[in-house]
């Protein structure tokens, strides 16, 4: 298969203050998150000037992939806030561009981490009309080297000043029925959620440490619709009590350094673990390790030159498909809302 171009596709963050309402809202329009869980979440962005992170990780992630000899043009691309994905995808047409690979930053399955940006590429080609170019989406990358070795360093250097510790995993938590039904349903179910653990799994078994826990953060939503948990905070305080005196908390979950990872554990967990008096290390995201910009050119050679997957867990590839496809029917679909 030729390609002409890769676009890194994203979720997208304010860089300024005035950014985050219209931002929240684009996120938020008619997903039933209540409006106080709005207000709090605006707090934590204006904690930060309004600025997310999450946009330079992105540019400087498509440089460190250009840099490792991608060979094809970069664009970027976002479902949430500029740029977003709708005008890219027409300033590729206008240059160019007929099938284009498309790197999405989330590792995993499930609605949010996987049918969404397939969503975004449905809708965005729609804009653009009849001569868009294809769209090719790269698969679930959770269980590659390059995600899962920089972790497995990460963890090692937060744990260096601990004689003992307990390494907790923390992914973003959706709700349980999005949970169950992610996934092609003859893989019965459950897929972000058995993903998120086999990531785990693999970076304790590179780090050498056998016992440890996953569990979740970021719930939004109305309190009376189940999310998975336990959350990181009350797992906090459930580990005091077990006499544990260090954690560390490797996000898995994540990319790179998001607002929920800046905020929801650099803040509220390690405040958390510090009124205990407990230690607290969160280990560092791997976006911006080399390692993990040479894995974005790996899956681009994956495709171009069938270039042998490396997968460390013995899961199904899913994730990749044409021009916003679902895998399967019905596959991460998310149950119908109820209209708040
Ligand atoms: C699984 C998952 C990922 C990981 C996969 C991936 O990376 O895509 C993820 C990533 C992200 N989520 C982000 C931000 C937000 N997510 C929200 C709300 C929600 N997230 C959900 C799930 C996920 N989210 C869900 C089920 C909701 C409820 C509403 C809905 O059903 O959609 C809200 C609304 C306010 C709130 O309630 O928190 C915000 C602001 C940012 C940007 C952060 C930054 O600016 O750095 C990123 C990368
Ligand atoms: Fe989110």
């Amino acid at each position: 298969m030729s390609v002409d171009a890769l676009l890194l596709l994203s979720f997208g963050g304010p860089e300024g203050e005035a950014d985050v309402r219209p931002f929240l809202e684009n996120v938020t329009r008619g997903r039933g998150v209540p409006p106080e869980r709005l207000d709090e979440v605006a707090q934590h962005y204006l904690h930060f000037g309004g600025v997310s992170p999450i946009n330079r990780l992105n540019r400087d992630l498509i440089e460190a992939v250009r840099a490792a000899g991608v060979g094809l043009p970069v664009y970027f691309g976002n479902r949430n806030w500029h740029p977003m994905i709708e005008d890219t995808v027409g300033a590729m047409r206008a240059d160019g561009v007929r099938r284009a690979l498309v790197f999405p930053t989330s590792a995993y399955g499930g609605y949010s981490a996987c049918r969404q940006y397939d969503e975004d590429i449905l809708r965005a080609r729609a804009a653009v009309g009849d001569d868009a170019p294809e769209l090719v989406k790269i698969r679930h990358f959770f269980d590659h080297p390059g995600f899962v070795l920089p972790f497995a360093d990460a963890v090692r250097a937060a744990a260096a000043g601990f004689d003992s510790y307990r390494l907790v995993f923390t992914a973003h938590s959706i709700p349980n029925s999005f949970d169950a039904t992610a996934g092609p349903a003859e893989w019965g179910g459950h897929l972000y959620s058995r993903q998120v653990a086999e990531a785990a799994r693999l970076v304790a078994l590179e780090v050498g440490v056998a016992e440890y826990d996953v569990v979740w953060q970021s719930r939004s939503g109305p309190p009376q619709i189940p999310w998975l948990e336990p959350d990181i905070v009350d797992h906090v305080d459930a580990l005091h009590a077990k006499g544990v005196d260090n954690v560390v908390v490797c996000p898995v979950g994540f990319v790179s350094d998001h607002l929920e990872v800046i905020w929801d554990l650099d803040n509220e967990a390690r405040e958390r673990a510090e009124s205990h008096g407990m230690g607290f290390a969160r280990a560092a995201t791997p976006g911006p390790d080399p390692r993990f910009a040479d894995m974005v050119v790996e899956l681009v050679q994956e495709h171009l030159s069938g270039v042998v997957p490396r997968k460390l867990s013995p899961f199904g590839t899913a994730g990749c498909t044409v021009n916003g496809e679902f895998c399967a029917v019905a596959c991460c679909e998310p149950p119908a809302r109820r209209p708040r």
